[in-house]
């Protein structure tokens, strides 16, 4: 073994996953994971160099990836919670201009520096739990001006923050008054300018898409997703959330990356995924807070061996939480998830549904040593506890962060 820069000895090691049946080394060098083994399997004598760091058994996992969120927004829905809390539905007061619209124009009136500062804490306590890539969407701002301002903003997070973004365009979110009874026409706007003007200035990495009757329908999000390839940008979808659309196995026939939400998905959109090698992101935060009663359908997903992602989805409306490791509980409890099944979900699948697998979300030779290091010796309390264990240590690239 060469001389690594860092060493972990006596780890107990969930590596995207799987458990390891018994005490394991990593070694990093250059900032990416070089050799992992167990500790029977180590040298005497190694390593000659570097940091040698004993976990004495606490469990070490690959950096959290938290594959979807609206994390950049203006203003505050504290008032649609009353209003839901008291009987308004989601889709109702969408029907009415409140929910995304009204996110939309607080968004309009900030400014990217206002955007910027009030995104900071949300990417903090994220960063806090352990999660080293996120994704952050657009799709608050609606004009190609608004929606761009918003990307920059996601970049320079992940430029000013040791933290990897990924940015997500996600015009076609909700129709804006502008286009009021032209939801062709504002189509016709996200394919010609939205699309191009993004790509031209690399702020985007994806473009998504909201197709439910609140949003969009499966044809004009296929025209999204054909114009987003057009440019070589990934394409992800909210699909099925509120109702069975079709809309997964559309994205799923068109590349996507990932299908999100998917409480309404059938076994014919779970074929269709397997089919496609698209991942399942689930995202308890949205069902908690709109107290849905519909689960996705995990038995299907995992019987036809659809990897499932799982992500905060951390927006001001529906999923107002910006804890992943709640999310790994929620996704037990309320999902019926294995906890490693959920670990899995914000690590390997999680990197997956962003593309990035052959580069981050696993602990094996050659990946990023994006890293965590936890109080405690078995992965299943990450599930179990919340607000317990603690991260012992955050590691980007092979560096404490
Ligand atoms: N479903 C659509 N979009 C977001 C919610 C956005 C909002 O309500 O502000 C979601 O992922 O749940
Ligand atoms: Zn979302």
């Amino acid at each position: 073994m060469s001389q690594p820069d860092r060493l972990w000895i006596n780890v107990t090691l969930f590596d995207g996953l799987a458990t390891a049946a018994e005490p394991m080394a990593v070694a990093v060098t250059n900032g990416l994971i070089e050799r992992v083994c167990p500790m029977s399997e180590l040298l005497v004598g190694e390593p000659a160099a570097g940091e040698v760091i004993d976990a004495e058994g606490r469990v070490l996992t690959p950096g959290l990836v938290d594959c979807h969120t609206h994390l950049v927004f203006g203003g505050s829905r504290a008032g649609e919670f009353e209003a839901r809390l008291e009987g308004k539905s989601y889709e109702e007061i969408a029907r009415a201009g409140g929910g995304i619209l009204s996110t939309v124009r607080a968004t309009r009136d900030a400014s990217e520096e206002e955007l910027y500062q009030a995104a900071l804490p949300g990417l903090e306590a994220l960063m806090s739990e352990g999660v080293t890539t996120v994704e952050i969407k657009s799709g608050y701002g609606l004009t190609v001006e608004d929606e761009l301002k918003m990307l920059r903003v996601a970049r320079r997070l992940g430029r000013e923050r040791p933290v990897r973004v990924i940015t997500t365009l996600l015009g076609a979110h909700a129709l804006p008054p502008e286009y009021k009874d032209d939801a062709d026409g504002y189509i016709d706007l996200v394919c010609n300018r939205m699309i191009p003007a993004a790509a031209a200035e690399g702020l985007a990495d994806a473009v998504d898409v909201f197709c439910e009757g609140i949003g969009f329908s499966v044809a004009q999000c296929q025209r999204v997703y054909v114009a987003a390839r057009a440019y070589g940008l990934a394409i992800k979808g909210h699909t099925e959330q509120l109702s069975n659309l079709g809309g997964s196995a559309a994205a799923a026939r068109a590349g996507a990356l990932s299908v999100d939400h998917i409480e309404y998905l059938d076994e014919a959109g779970v074929i269709a995924l397997a089919e496609a090698g698209t991942v399942a992101t689930l995202l308890p935060g949205a069902f908690y807070m709109l107290r849905e009663t519909r689960v996705p359908p995990i038995e299907l997903l995992r019987r036809h061996g659809v990897p499932m992602a799982l992500a905060t989805d951390a927006n001001p409306g529906t999923s107002p939480i910006f804890s992943l490791k709640l999310m790994l509980s929620m996704a037990c409890t309320l999902f019926r998830l294995t906890p490693l099944e959920a670990l899995s979900g914000v690590t390997a699948h999680g990197a997956r549904a962003l593309g990035l697998h052959q580069q981050i979300g696993r602990i094996a030779p050659g990946l990023r040593a994006d890293l965590c290091l936890w109080n405690t010796s078995n992965p299943a309390e990450l599930a179990y506890s919340v607000g317990l264990p603690t991260l012992n240590q955050r590691m980007v690239a092979g560096e404490p962060a």
